[in-house]
């Protein structure tokens, strides 16, 4: 059923759960109608392409060598600490800076607006399991009692601050390079343009793409590539962290590619990360970050012998999927092998989809992909983690749509010995 709604055209309009999502993300990708969707789509996916991921490398390498130098404090304590605040703090720069171009600095308040999307989103989820709000008199009463609207409204400060200055930068490009073209050199017409040019651009050229589209496009990114990425990071982590001989062949892999240097990785670094990717789906495969989508059908949609009608809303899960035994046998442990050349090619394609999948998959994937695998591989570089909980002490509560572990996720770092497994089993053997 998954692979027959999520092919389909008819199927690509978003369900309840997305409006009141709309509060806060307006009409993003994520939410948008799918008339808007499709002409959003088509401007906003030049800058998801794999040559423009590549030039982002410099950003990436630079914002996880700060995430290092900040867990590096913790370094000599045998106290677990969260991990959450250092990477979702991480996460939120990097998508700034590689999508913005806009550096994130003690001017923004980034906690603040880090803790309102959260509760907003939460809050927002929650809505969906009261019908009495669903209609529009009843919520707007309900956002103004709730606190929800002033919350609303703070956490524009930080996007509409952004979207300001740099179309001011915007602007005086433009101004330089028709009022003085020899000057305008070829270094500054072949820097690449990022997400927020080709908006600002949109908006320039086209009377239908409006400030608020910026807005929302704007935020829904914010959204929608921190969140996600640092969840997932947070997990692969502390897996890792419970499950020491996986982490032993994370690091071997790291060491065959780099070896024990310092040098800023490379696509391809990422690229012969081949087992790390491994580890990373199968993160994805047990706790997939978002736990639930849904589709509005606009036409009766056949499964099979069955017939799903005009105004359904299908709501697929991947955590289900996930964790059906016959797709993945013993689906509760943690088995990168679950991934290896061969045991994906026995499966259906849908089997997995933490990414969702086709035309409304997720436009981030490779970006997270590739972000994901450098943060973690920059982190196991220094340091090797630890900690004192077992996975079956792993509680999640799924927000209704987003998966998260109950009571963070505590682990502890030492000095990573940088020598391959084999090399420091045989030295403690002598
Ligand atoms: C582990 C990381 C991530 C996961 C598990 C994930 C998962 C998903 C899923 C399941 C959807 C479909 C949601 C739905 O149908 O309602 C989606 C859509 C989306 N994701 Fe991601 N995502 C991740 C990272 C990212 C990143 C890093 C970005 C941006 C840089 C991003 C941007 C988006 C956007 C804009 C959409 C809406 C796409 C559309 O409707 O055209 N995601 N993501």
């Amino acid at each position: 059923m998954c692979v027959i709604v999520l092919n389909n055209s008819r199927a690509l309009e978003k369900g309840q759960l997305y409006s009141f999502l709309k509060s806060l993300l307006g009409e993003g990708l994520l939410t948008a109608s799918v008339d808007r969707w499709r002409k959003h789509r088509r401007i906003i996916s030049y800058a998801f392409n794999v040559k423009f991921l590549e030039q982002l490398y410099p950003v990436f390498n630079e914002k996880n060598k700060i995430l290092v130098k900040n867990l590096r404090k913790n370094i000599n304590s045998t106290q677990p600490f969260d991990l959450w605040d250092y990477i979702i703090s991480t996460t939120f720069d990097t998508i700034c800076q590689t999508a913005m171009d806009y550096r994130i600095n003690e001017k923004h308040n980034k906690t603040e607006f880090l803790d309102l999307m959260t509760t907003i989103a939460d809050q927002l989820v929650k809505t969906v399991n009261r019908p009495y709000l669903y209609p529009s008199l009843f919520f707007s009463i309900y956002r103004s009692m709730s606190g929800l609207g002033e919350k609303l409204k703070l956490i524009n400060k930080l996007p509409l601050q952004l979207i300001n200055e740099k179309r001011i930068d915007f602007r005086s490009k433009i101004v330089e390079s028709e009022s003085s073209p020899e000057e305008f050199t070829n270094e500054k017409k072949n820097k690449f343009k990022t997400f927020i040019d080709t908006l600002l651009e949109a908006c320039e050229n086209d009377p239908d793409f409006t400030n608020d589209d910026v807005r929302d496009e704007v935020i829904t990114m914010m959204f929608a590539g921190s969140d996600t990425n640092a969840t997932t990071e947070c997990f692969c982590l502390l897996l890792l962290a419970i499950h020491q001989d996986i982490q032993n062949e994370v690091y071997d892999e790291i060491y065959n590619v780099v070896g024990d240097s310092d040098r800023d990785l490379t696509p391809e670094d990422t690229a012969n990360f081949v087992y790390l990717e491994q580890v990373i789906k199968e993160t994805l495969r047990m706790y997939p970050t978002i736990s639930v989508f849904t589709r509005q059908l606009v036409e009766d949609i056949k499964v099979t012998n069955y017939v799903l009608p005009r105004g359904a809303s299908v709501t697929i899960s991947p955590i289900v999927t996930h964790h059906c035994p016959h797709l993945y046998p013993n689906p509760e442990a943690f088995n990168p092998d679950n991934f290896s050349v061969e045991n994906v090619a026995k499966r259906h394609k849908y089997s997995y989809i933490a990414f969702s999948g086709g035309p409304r998959g997720c436009i981030g994937m490779k970006y997270a992909m590739i972000s994901m695998k450098l943060m973690i591989s920059e982190v196991l570089r220094s340091f090797s983690v630890h900690t004192h909980i077992k996975l079956s002490d792993i509680r999640i509560k799924m927000n209704d749509a987003f998966t998260r572990k109950v009571g963070g996720y505590p682990i502890t770092v030492r000095s990573r010995d940088r020598r391959p497994s084999y090399a420091r089993r045989n030295t403690r053997a002598l």
